[in-house]
């Protein structure tokens, strides 16, 4: 799977990504990274790549002539145009289901703001979907891009070791996880639940279940209307 992010900080990703299981699966080429700084394509001389907003009003807007090229020079050669998403606060807030829709895609390009956000001729022309992680208010959209590569890209095949494999199936059932334990037995006082040193596999598959529910109760009962 292949992601070309266009953004005004290509090194936030470069540090990033070349860390841990994303890093490992680029080296595995499972998964391509590729950061595109939008400032190249400005054709200001002083590469500047916002401007005042139109009405007036504080802050600025990323301009749409350096996102347009920097977009251009990426799909110039491919025979079909990639999805592109622009991580933004207007978007639908990302949720597992819309991460494995995502993962069935060859190829992605994510559109990350800055300022203001970016002129709304570009979403017009090239964006095919806003996603956002949620609401809050940051300073851009890459950190948002970041989340959305690191959940899609664990499901792309061969990414996660085998032995986390698991994760997809069991691992995300609407559910919060139940608690975890390790060694040692014994830690500040406290101690491991008896059950799960019983080796009684159904037992501790029942209790898992309970404290899986019994947590998503308690602390995201939300959760659980969605669960089909
Ligand atoms: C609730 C709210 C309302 C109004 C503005 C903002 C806000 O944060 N505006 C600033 C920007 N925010 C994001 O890009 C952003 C923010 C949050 C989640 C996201 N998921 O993807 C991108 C995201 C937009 C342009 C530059 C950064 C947030």
């Amino acid at each position: 799977m292949r992601f070309d992010v266009l953004t005004l900080f290509p090194d936030i990703f470069h540090a990033v990504m070349k860390e841990s299981i994303i890093g490992r699966a680029q080296e595995k080429n499972i998964i391509e990274i590729n950061a595109i700084n939008i400032r190249d394509f400005s054709k200001d001389k002083h590469k500047k790549v916002d401007d005042y907003p139109y009405g007036g009003g504080g802050g600025m807007v990323m301009t749409p002539q350096p996102i347009y090229d920097a977009y251009l020079s990426i799909v110039k050669d491919l025979p079909h145009k990639p999805k592109v998403i622009y991580l933004s606060p207007q978007g639908k807030v990302l949720n597992q289901k819309k991460v494995v829709e995502l993962s069935k895609e060859k190829h992605l390009i994510l559109l990350c703001g800055h300022y203001e956000g970016v002129d709304e001729r570009i979403i017009e022309e090239i964006v095919d979907e806003e996603i956002s992680i949620g609401d809050y208010v940051l300073t851009g959209g890459e950190i948002p891009a970041m989340v959305l590569i690191d959940s899609v890209s664990r499901l792309v095949p061969d990414v996660l070791p085998s032995e986390d494999a698991y994760k997809n199936e069991s691992h995300y059932n609407g559910l919060l996880e139940y608690p975890q334990y390790t060694r040692p037995y014994e830690f500040m006082g406290r101690k491991v639940p008896d059950i799960l040193l019983s080796g009684h596999h159904a037992k501790i598959e029942e209790w898992r279940k309970e404290q899986s529910l019994k947590r998503t109760l308690e602390k995201r009962p939300d959760l659980l209307k969605k669960r089909d």
